[in-house]
């Protein structure tokens, strides 16, 4: 095929999972944000850029956004809510940031493949989103794509999709957030 047929192939990917996703479950973590006092996101590799991605964007909205490992982020405490984003649900150091998290009194958030992973299992919300995991992409999870390439693709479209929510319920516009743009790049 040439670049542009696999492009397409994968926007009918991305297109087939916005259809199985659930805006209940959107609609809990969107609840959870507006009632954190600081939100910290967390995820590693692809997934971790996809959900800096978003940490950027709720910055921008106003909310005190932190990601996790960065020199300057705080310690989490019981009013805070800690977001999750991994595809297999099973990474290790997020698993035990995840129960961390918990013992603190936190509330957690996972948007993952599988709910019923460690990590999916700890979280007070959890959001599913289609796609494969990162070491069984074989063509049995409807991907051409390599390893976790579509839920790391789905999980940026999600999040962009929950800020476009926040920004309507909240009343908050474009002009207004890029006045929290950095203005030192
Ligand atoms: O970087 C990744 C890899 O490229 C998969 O496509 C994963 O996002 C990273 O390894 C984290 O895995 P998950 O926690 O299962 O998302």
């Amino acid at each position: 095929m040439r670049t542009t047929e696999y492009l397409a192939e994968i926007i009918k990917e991305l297109e087939r999972s916005a259809g199985q996703m659930s805006d209940a479950q959107a609609e809990q973590l969107a609840d959870a944000i507006v009632r954190a006092n600081k939100i910290f996101v967390a995820g590693a590799g692809r997934s971790g850029l996809m959900i800096r991605a978003f940490a950027m964007r709720l910055m921008h909205m106003g909310y005190a956004t932190y990601v996790v490992g960065e020199t300057v982020t705080p310690g989490l405490t019981q009013d805070d809510l800690l977001i999750i984003g991994s595809g297999s649900g099973e990474t290790k150091s997020l698993a035990s940031m995840a129960a961390k998290a918990k013992g603190i009194g936190a509330a957690v958030a996972a948007v993952t493949i599988f709910p019923e992973s460690t990590i999916g299992g700890t979280a007070d919300v959890v959001v599913r989103l289609p796609g494969a995991p990162k070491d069984k992409s074989d063509g049995a999870f409807g991907t051409i794509q390599p390893m976790g390439s579509l839920f790391e693709q789905t999980l940026l479209l999600f999040f962009d999709a929950v800020i476009l929510r926040l920004m309507a319920s909240q009343k908050i516009g474009s002009e207004a957030m890029f006045g929290q743009h950095a203005n030192l790049e």
